[in-house]
């Protein structure tokens, strides 16, 4: 559903994105992996449209839409979490489902409160509740609208390992329940593991590894970018 052909991005001198191609398969959740600075979030900025890349393109249902802007790209079927939630501080979690909700023309945000587990939550403010309670609203923001696409860039940073396993598996069920197919950032390897069909390995912006999870872990230069951390 997703492809990149030799997509490249600079930042001046620096090569963060060197000639990446990788296809992420319809309903799969595809993990990016790699140590830091390898070009996970730029490579997530260029398939939502945050960036444009150097060279190289990036379809999607086989259309070319290295060019769409970001907007675009997000009527088209691809969301993207953000590593913060309270854009405005001040309304409760329902307010912000309900306004996300009309900004795409969703009717009914009921599922996603469900399958977030969030019920608890919907009339306070985000500064208000637990951590991991605002990672899944950061979630739950990019899933209003049902989008087909979702790119979520380390939706587990700063939760504990059970927190980060809860939402693990409550992202695995969405994805079954919805049909929805997932780009995965994430450093927690468990996290990566446990849910991710297939994985990308990124390091110095290029592709070092891809495959299906077992078969990527055990990568001698997989385990040599990480350096042996828990990645054998
Ligand atoms: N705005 C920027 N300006 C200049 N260089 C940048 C900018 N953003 C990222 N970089 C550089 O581009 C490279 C790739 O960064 P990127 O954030 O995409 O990596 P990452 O794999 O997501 O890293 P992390 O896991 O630490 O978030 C790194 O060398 C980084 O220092």
């Amino acid at each position: 559903m997703l492809q990149l052909d030799d997509l490249s991005f600079a930042y001046g001198s620096v090569k963060a994105v060197n000639q990446v191609t990788l296809e992420v398969a319809e309903g799969s959740i595809h993990g990016l992996i790699g140590p830091n600075g390898a070009g996970k979030s730029t490579c997530i900025d260029l398939v939502s449209g945050r960036r444009r890349p150097t060279s190289g393109t990036v379809r999607y249902r086989g259309r070319h839409i290295t060019d769409l802007s970001a907007s675009r790209r997000r009527h088209l079927g691809i969301a993207r979490s953000f590593q913060r939630i309270s854009v405005y501080p001040t309304l409760t979690v329902a307010d912000q489902l309900d306004l996300a909700a009309r900004l795409v023309g969703e009717q009914d945000v009921d599922a996603i409160v469900a399958a977030l587990d969030l019920g608890q939550c919907l009339s306070v403010t985000p500064a208000e509740i637990g951590y991991g309670e605002q990672r899944r609203v950061d979630i739950a923001l990019a899933l209003v609208g049902a989008p087909d696409l979702v790119l979520l860039d380390e939706p587990a940073a700063g939760l504990s390992r059970e927190e980060s396993i809860a939402l693990a598996d409550h992202l695995a069920a969405l994805v079954r329940d919805r049909g929805m197919t997932v780009v995965l950032v994430e450093h927690h390897l468990e996290v990566v593991y446990r849910v991710c069909d297939r994985l990308t390995v990124l390091d110095h912006g290029a592709v070092i590894a891809d495959g299906v999870p077992q078969e990527v872990r055990r990568d001698p230069q997989v385990v040599a970018a990480y350096l042996g951390r828990s990645a054998a």
